[in-house]
């Protein structure tokens, strides 16, 4: 055999590697923006932002005056993808960056929650960063699976928050104390002056490590009540907002856990040097001194196994639905996101499926909520069976579950959707009783947002339970389906 012919081939080979795989390379960080929006990046000067001074870990100003926090992490990662330079203009309130941002002396507003009152003047970007809100109880107190089954219990809470409106609203036979502060709300829990507090799960984990509340623990949460912080541009200056848009969108959902790892984390290790900082002038007192440094060896050991503890759990938490150990309503909000840009990229087919256990109300109220909790357990366990590993399954809340599908168009989602819905109709429940499931299906459009699938989805689900229940229909347009 001739060597060099050999050798000749191997390396248009490469060239040929070469020039067909760096190309996508270069182009995908490229893909971020149109050629329309890189011109404008590379037109536009510094933009001015304002953020909250005094919301750690969320954002804050150091001693330097510099911006830090998750938010302000995110941010420059954001602004980094799309090219963008940023100057943080300097206020010493949260008021006074709202007021600052409704004068234009800053461009835009770093992370908020979107509300009507602020959409008058700020267009909204896709959520920078996903937050639950957790119910935090004393470590005695039972796990909370629904707010709904309490009557009378204390809750403490910050006045004015979000929070307090939603629980007003939701469960008025919770007896509410009202607080001026977050960690007035975590001592009053302690102190047993108050049954449970519901607060940001990062903003509980900050605080709980940072203050030392070891006697409290997450118990549950509440699936609906989740914050989705955004950036918030001027409405003036929509070109700025789909370019920060799209630098949100490129952060990936592994990128921003490793952002709130790094931020959460960092409190463990000051606990930790704090401690050994006393430990270790107490070894040379005498031995009754030495016994007491023992005793501190063995808290300090008990302590950061109760950290290690905590860790884990808020990892579950922060993920995971309690009651059926699927992903949670925030888990699939982020898989959403990353998929999307996936299917963007790849040009690849994606679709989402809503389910709902049929008359389920009946079950509760024949069977009671025991039971109901079962059945909701049995039906995750069935459409954990059903669906393929690359398969995104979680329960949306109450008796909702959603799927997305990857690679799948709405016939192939159809076809998985109604392999689901025959097998939980099948299926022995063991309370005895039928179970049934309708459906919705539809498939994603390019550049769509999850809100405008659901609306989709839930169309297509409501025919479902119109049409006598126990079936899965697509969304419109595709009715003669599979
Ligand atoms: N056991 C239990 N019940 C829940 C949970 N979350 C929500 N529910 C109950 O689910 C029921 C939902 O009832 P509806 O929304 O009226 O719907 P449905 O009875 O399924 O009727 P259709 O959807 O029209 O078929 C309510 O009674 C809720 O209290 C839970 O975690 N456990």
């Amino acid at each position: 055999m001739n060597l060099v012919p050999g050798i000749s081939s191997g390396l248009i080979t490469l060239i040929f590697i070469g020039l067909f795989w760096v190309p996508p390379l270069w182009a995908q960080d490229r893909a971020w923006l149109s050629p329309e929006q890189w011109d404008y990046v590379a037109s536009r000067g510094v933009v001015r932002y304002c953020a909250d001074p005094d919301w750690a870990p969320f954002e804050y100003m150091d001693a330097a005056g510099e911006h830090q926090g998750i938010g302000a992490d995110l941010l420059r990662l954001a602004a980094e993808r799309v090219g963008l330079t940023l100057q943080l203009h300097p206020t010493p309130t949260w008021e006074a960056s709202l007021a600052a941002s409704r004068r234009g002396d800053c461009e835009f507003l770093s992370l908020l929650n979107r509300t009507p009152a602020r959409e008058a003047w700020l267009h909204f970007t896709e959520p920078l960063l996903i937050d639950e809100n957790v119910i935090i109880t004393r470590e005695d107190h039972p796990y909370v699976v629904s707010l709904d089954r309490f009557d009378g219990e204390r809750l403490a809470i910050p006045a004015g928050t979000a929070v307090e409106e939603w629980v007003r609203r939701d469960f008025p036979r919770l007896q509410l104390i009202l607080t001026q502060t977050e960690n007035e709300a975590f001592q009053l829990v302690s102190d047993r002056r108050a049954d449970m507090t519901i607060r940001s799960l990062i903003v509980a984990a900050h605080t709980i490590r940072k203050d030392g509340w070891f006697n409290l623990r997450i118990s549950g949460m509440q699936a609906d009540y989740v914050n989705l912080l955004r950036i918030g541009v001027r409405r003036d200056d929509p070109m700025l907002h789909a370019v920060l848009d799209a630098g949100v969108r490129s952060i990936s959902h592994s990128e921003r856990e490793a952002i709130i790892n790094r931020h959460v984390n960092v409190v463990r290790h000051e606990v930790e040097v704090i401690e050994k900082s006393i430990f270790w002038p107490l070894l040379g007192v005498l031995w009754v001194v030495l016994l007491t440094s023992g005793f501190w060896i063995l808290r300090q050991r008990a302590l950061n196994r109760r950290l290690s503890q905590l860790n884990l759990l808020l990892e579950k938490a922060a993920t995971t639905d309690p009651l059926t150990g699927l992903n949670n309503r925030a888990r699939l909000m982020l898989c959403f996101e990353e998929d999307s840009l996936r299917a963007q990229r790849s040009g690849c087919p994606y679709s989402l499926a809503l389910f709902d256990i049929d008359h389920f109300k009946r079950i509760n109220d024949t069977c009671g909520h025991v039971v109901g909790d079962q059945v909701l357990r049995e039906v995750a366990a069935l459409m954990a069976r059903n669906g393929r590993g690359s398969d995104r399954l979680g329960r949306w809340g109450g008796e909702e579950f959603m799927l997305l599908f990857h690679d799948s168009d709405i016939q192939s989602a159809m076809e998985a959707a109604e392999r689901i819905r025959a097998d939980v109709a099948a299926h022995a429940f063991s309370h005895g009783g039928e179970v049934t499931l309708s459906a919705g299906v539809a498939q994603w459009q390019p550049g769509e947002s999850l809100v405008r699938l659901m609306e989709r989805a839930d169309k297509a689900l409501y025919r479902a339970k119109q049409e006598g229940r126990n079936r899965a229909c697509p969304e419109q347009g595709h009715e003669s389906g599979p």
